[in-house]
């Protein structure tokens, strides 16, 4: 297996690009199983998880095609035509692999009347049960059954009615299914208390595209008018605010002044707040943004996470590690993920001075870091031992480096345009 060597030290400076958002992606890649016409996707992230989330589709019917494009570039434009669904179960040994599976199961109830899709089960984060879901497709009509691992979703005939769900705690996922089910049923339905992240109105503004009446759009009310029919797009996937403030990061920890071309500011409102107060300037503009630190001049701040728009939970872990630079005590709480510092110990094996009691870590700084070898154990986790081997004296080696490749697009080869001496090689 491939690991990633890091000689820590080097200042990042220069210009890197930001992909399109992974978790953008994958809820609009399932949209093109509301329709029989093509819909085009541009700027898909080249990952782990959207190849598995293709692959998952063709299970479908859904074929895809990728238009020529040079392999040195980043982001890829695929079109996806269901012309004809010829199977609505999702299987769980394409599901085990990626959470995000459970998002067809929406849109296939909504097309065909009815679907089969396994549990994803639960992953190193955090339980994270589909109970939502399941809660919003049963307000809108449907009927579900649960057997051999697996849940079944049935719409009445004629398909579903449509209704209100209140959502009793904010979901990302809960609120896409529902809402690429919503689009298509017979009357108007209604979700309240509905996520209001950025890549909801992506996700809304492509259903949009497609002819789907969503009132509310970016705010925590959606009311949804079915549609009889809904037709392709073409749709420019949006930039990831958590690979921007990944990088962000990475340029602070080291000092240095980086360009994050194609980064959206107005998505990133309480990461930029986060590093702002941590010390490090952020210049922001129509085509991304500019980050600069001093390392001696960062300094403590305390943060929670929470739903959009908080502090994302996804970036955590990274400014967990930027954290351990600054000067004074931090005090971090993880609201959204029962498990989500095991990053921890990891990066207490490199120098950190973190304690952690239940949600809440405590971190004291400024340390200094040092290399060694560490053990990913998941995607945002993976990048926090990243983050801290780039600035960390000597050499660290990250190991299982798939969870890195589910989200983040060539990850050493854009490091390396901003001066980062890191490499993949093979294991010995
Ligand atoms: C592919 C994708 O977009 N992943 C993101 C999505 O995950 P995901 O959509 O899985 O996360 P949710 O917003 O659903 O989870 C939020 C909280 O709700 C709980 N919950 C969720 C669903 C449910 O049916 N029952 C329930 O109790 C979860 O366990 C968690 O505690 O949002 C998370 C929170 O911003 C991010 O960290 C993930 O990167
Ligand atoms: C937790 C994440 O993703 P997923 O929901 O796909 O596991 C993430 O992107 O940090």
């Amino acid at each position: 297996m491939d690991k990633l060597l890091i000689r820590g030290g080097n200042r990042l400076s220069g210009t890197l690009p930001i992909s399109g958002a992974k978790n953008a992606a994958l809820t609009l890649i399932p949209c093109a199983l509301l329709t029989e016409e093509a819909v085009t996707l541009r700027n898909l992230p080249r990952l782990a998880d959207i190849d598995g989330f293709q692959h998952l589709m063709t299970q479908f019917g859904v074929s895809h095609t990728i238009p020529g494009k040079r392999p040195e570039d980043f982001g890829r434009n695929v079109t996806l035509e269901a012309m004809r669904i010829t199977s609505s179960v999702a299987p769980y040994d394409l599901v085990r692999k990626m959470r995000a599976s459970i998002l067809v199961l929406g849109p296939l109830l909504a097309r065909t009347g009815e679907a089969t899709v396994s549990l994803p089960g639960g992953c190193a984060i955090g339980n994270r049960p589909i109970d939502l879901h399941l809660k919003a497709l049963e307000a809108f009509g449907a009927q579900i059954e649960m057997a051999a691992g697996y849940v079944k979703a049935m719409a009445p005939d004629g398909g579903l009615p449509g209704g209100e769900f209140d959502f009793p705690v904010v979901s990302v996922g809960a609120t896409e299914n529902a809402l690429m089910a919503a689009v298509l049923a017979n009357g108007t339905s209604r979700l309240i208390n509905a996520a209001r992240e950025p890549e909801i109105v992506d996700l809304c503004n492509l259903l949009t595209a497609m002819g789907a009446e969503i009132e509310g759009i970016g705010t925590s009310e959606l009311t949804i008018h079915g549609v009889r029919k809904l037709n392709g797009a073409t749709y420019k996937v949006m930039p990831d605010r958590i690979e921007a403030g990944s990088y962000a990061c990475a340029a602070a920890i080291t000092g240095g002044e980086v360009r994050l071309e194609g980064a959206e500011a107005g998505d990133m409102g309480s990461t930029i707040h986060a590093l702002r107060n941590i010390g490090v300037e952020i210049d922001t503009d129509k085509k991304g943004i500019t980050v600069s630190a001093e390392t001696g001049k960062l300094k403590a701040h305390n943060l929670t996470t929470a739903p959009f728009p908080g502090l994302a939970t996804d970036m955590q872990a990274q400014l967990m590690s930027l954290l351990c630079k600054a000067e004074g005590t931090s005090v971090l709480k993880e609201t959204i993920f029962e498990n989500r510092f095991m990053h921890v110990p990891e990066l207490t094996r490199m120098g950190a001075n973190i304690e952690t009691e239940g949600r809440t870590a405590i971190v004291r700084g400024p340390v200094e870091l040092t290399g060694a070898e560490v053990m990913a154990t998941d995607l945002r986790a993976s990048m926090s031992l990243v983050i801290a081997g780039l600035a960390g004296k000597g050499e660290t080696t990250v190991r299982r480096l798939y969870h890195l490749d589910r989200g983040y697009e060539r990850l050493e080869e854009k490091l390396q345009l901003v001066g980062a001496d890191i490499e993949r090689v093979g294991d010995d």
